[in-house]
């Protein structure tokens, strides 16, 4: 049986799912790199910088391959917050954020090395959220793993109980814009229009 041709280089459990939802077949190598983190660069730089890294350090070692990367952030205040460190930055974290609205970007990066195809793209949603008090905040924590997600909250993990109102499109808040990634896919023969 022949390999598919595209590799999500992502160990995103969520950024598989959509992926999957587009009916799409590919292979998953997570990329070892070491993410740009510093909270002051322009977000869109930031998150393209970043799925740029990953798709880039699989595309070298699978020149043949159809390669997608991609990078989340939320980002407020001229502020980029990555995944939280621990549970005291999640809780920070959410603080920030309380009562307010902000900004998540993700950048996407498709590679073909040996066809010299290089497509980025970057996508960004507003989300507002509730007034969380200290109780609200101690209940999600307790309800939902943050660590693994920029801004310490998961709008797809009990978002009722934090998310007051959201813009744009929701799997990118979720880490893929889903249409964005089928126009490319589509563009590059991936997948049927
Ligand atoms: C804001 C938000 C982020 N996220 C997730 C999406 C991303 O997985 C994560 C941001 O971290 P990323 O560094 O973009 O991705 P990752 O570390 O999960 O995976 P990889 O680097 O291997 O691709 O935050 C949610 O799941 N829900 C949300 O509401």
């Amino acid at each position: 049986m022949s390999q598919p041709p595209l590799i999500l280089a992502s160990a995103s459990p969520r950024r598989r799912e959509l992926l999957a939802g587009l009916g799409v077949t590919f292979d998953v190598i997570t990329a070892q790199v070491t993410e740009h983190e510093d909270s002051t660069t322009d977000p869109r730089v930031m998150v393209a910088h970043n799925a740029a890294l990953k798709a880039d350090w699989v595309a070298a070692r699978h020149p043949q391959s159809w390669v997608l990367g991609a990078d989340t952030t939320v980002f407020i205040d001229g502020h980029a917050l990555n995944k939280p460190a621990d549970a005291a930055e999640a809780r920070a974290m959410l603080r920030r954020l309380s009562g307010r609205s902000h900004t998540v970007f993700t950048g996407i990066a498709l590679r073909n090395e040996s066809a010299g195809v290089r497509i980025d793209e970057g996508v960004a949603s507003e989300v507002t959220m509730q007034v969380l008090d200290e109780a609200i905040i101690e209940s999600y924590l307790a309800k939902v793993h943050t660590l693994d997600k920029a801004g310490g909250y998961g709008i797809q993990d009990h978002g009722e109980l934090i998310v007051a109102n959201y813009t744009g499109s929701l799997t990118n808040i979720i880490g893929l814009p889903v249409d964005e990634t089928k126009q490319i896919l589509t563009r590059c023969g991936l997948l049927k229009s």
